[in-house]
């Protein structure tokens, strides 16, 4: 299985992940969990992108894209992948489907996470009280969520129109949430 998992900031990606990489047994790839390990162990990487993450922006496309081109050619990632938070605009989505093709590969589905705005905004801050995620704070939410709404949104009608768009509400338990995407990709196959 090669998935992607898109939704705004707060719709469970991260969460439900985890959940889909296991029941497939393949890699889950969270740029923003990559992006937060190199900030912590103080690499060059974390230190080119901190700023940037604080103020909830994207990291520059050639950084982003080179680190998921590396990660995708690792042999965990042979069988299968789940990436999440990538891709994260059209220009990534060129990249993207650029190493695919180059290797004759192609995605299977991607599954959208569906969750109202207002939702969003309190699970974020709700997060930050419990994970202390430094850009878990009114002002950098705000950015995000703007980031989303003008980068990454037009990304669910590009995949509705290449058939790949499978849209899953994210609003209720975690475990319902999980069982939807199940008997959504199964329906699928
Ligand atoms: N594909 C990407 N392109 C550019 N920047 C990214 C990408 N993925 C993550 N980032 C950076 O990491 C931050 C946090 O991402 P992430 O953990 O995926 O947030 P969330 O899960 O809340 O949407 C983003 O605001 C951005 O600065
Ligand atoms: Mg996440």
């Amino acid at each position: 299985m090669r998935l992607l998992i898109i939704g705004a900031p707060g719709a469970g990606k991260g969460t439900q992940a985890s959940s889909i990489a296991e029941h497939y047994g393949i890699p889950a790839i969270s740029t923003g969990d990559t992006f937060r390990a190199n900030i912590k162990g103080g690499t060059e990487l974390g230190k080119k992108v901190k700023a940037i993450m604080d103020a909830g922006d994207l990291v520059p496309d050639v950084v982003t894209d080179e680190i998921v081109v590396d990660r995708l050619g690792q042999s965990d990632a042979a069988e299968g992948f789940l990436l999440d938070g990538y891709p994260r605009n059209l220009h990534q989505v060129e990249a993207l489907d650029g190493y695919l093709s180059a290797n004759g590969l192609a995605l299977d589905a991607v599954v959208s996470l569906e969750v109202d705005p207002e939702l969003l905004t309190a699970r974020l801050l709700k997060r930050a009280q419990i994970e202390g995620r430094a850009d878990d704070n009114e002002e950098t939410i705000r950015n995000r969520m703007d980031v989303y709404t003008s980068q990454t949104a037009p990304l669910i009608d590009h995949y509705r129109q290449a058939g790949l768009l499978v849209p899953v509400d994210g609003v209720g338990e975690i475990s319902d949430v999980r069982d939807r995407i199940f008997s959504a990709l199964d329906a699928r196959a």
